[in-house]
């Protein structure tokens, strides 16, 4: 018996990494009658005989898994961001972030092609990118589009993580990978396509070994992704109202109504980003309302 990691699945096989190779293995038949799953990224236990031939016998306990892309045990994401100003958005991004944070996904933001950036677009992006770098966010993001400080950067944050890159279409989410590793090829444009495909065609998902860590990939997270928590939670994953809520005069305080809001003080008093706090405002609302129809369903 072996243990190694899922790289790849493709038509009901998984190749699965294990010293210093790849090993062909399939799922044995009691993973369906147990409605097992194994996904790429999985750490599993497996038998085989020779490298193209084997049979999974275990899937290990997972500590994340997404939906889209399949992938199991993710714990970073890579969040790139178009910058210009027909494409940039902060409620994308604050979306992304909470998505993730629910997920229990740790974020980078790459914020993408800031070489079409007028200076006085840079200098705004930039002043944006050191108030999330204070919330405690990570933030790449350099003049030059893919320069060897932000690359370097990035490879840094990859460092032992399986990763996945989000961000909406055009973002230049395969552009990216194929500077962060030369050779790789994806077809600009092809990563979103490839989602879009019918339902049944099999689709190959695969983690590839960038820098020390590994991506995958399929992105994922639509910037739709519909937040699975109560809307009074929300707060929980604005860290920087976190930090704050401590002096909120009201327990479980969620920054709207109530007085004596240290949250709502520190936006009056500017310290706290606008666009963080409308954000906050209009998810807050989605999630009320989505609420509201789940429940009349139900
Ligand atoms: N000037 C400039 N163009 C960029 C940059 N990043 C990407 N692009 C261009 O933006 C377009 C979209 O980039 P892609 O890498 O295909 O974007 P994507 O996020 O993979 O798009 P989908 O696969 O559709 O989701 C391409 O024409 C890229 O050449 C950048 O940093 N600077
Ligand atoms: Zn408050």
């Amino acid at each position: 018996m072996k243990i190694g990691q899922i790289r790849q699945s493709l038509s009901g096989f998984y190749d699965v990494y294990a010293d210093g190779q790849l090993y062909r293995t399939r799922a044995r038949g009691n993973f369906r009658k147990r409605k097992i799953t194994p996904l790429v990224g999985d750490q599993v236990e497996f038998d085989s005989t020779t490298p193209q031939e084997g049979y999974l016998l275990k899937v290990l306990s997972r500590t994340t898994q997404l939906v889209r892309p399949p992938v199991a045990n993710v714990d970073l994401a890579i969040v790139v961001t178009a910058t210009t100003p027909q494409e940039f958005s902060t409620n994308l991004l604050d979306r992304q972030l909470v998505a993730l944070a629910v997920a229990g996904i740790e974020p980078v933001i790459y914020f993408a092609k800031t070489d079409l950036l007028t200076d006085a677009d840079y200098a705004q992006r930039a002043k944006l990118a050191a108030a999330y770098r204070q919330i405690g966010y990570q933030v790449i993001m350099d003049r030059t589009a893919f320069s060897a400080t932000a690359l370097d950067a990035l490879r840094q944050a990859l460092a032992n993580h399986v990763a996945v890159v989000m961000g909406q279409t055009g973002a230049g989410k395969s552009t990216l990978l194929n500077h962060l590793q030369p050779g790789l090829d994806l077809a600009t444009g092809e990563i979103s396509q490839a989602l879009n495909r019918g339902k049944h065609t099999t689709r190959k998902v695969s983690l590839i070994p960038i820098a020390d860590g590994l991506v995958a990939d399929t992105p994922g997270f639509s910037s739709y992704e519909v937040f699975n928590i109560a809307a009074n939670e929300l707060t929980h994953y604005f860290p920087e109202f976190v930090a704050l809520a401590a002096d909120c005069k009201y327990r479980g305080c969620v920054h709207i109504n109530e007085p004596q809001c240290a949250v709502k003080a520190a936006l009056a008093a500017g310290t706290l980003l606008q666009s963080r706090y409308d954000n906050y405002l209009q998810f807050y609302e989605t999630i009320k309302n989505k609420k509201v129809i789940y429940n009349k369903k139900k």
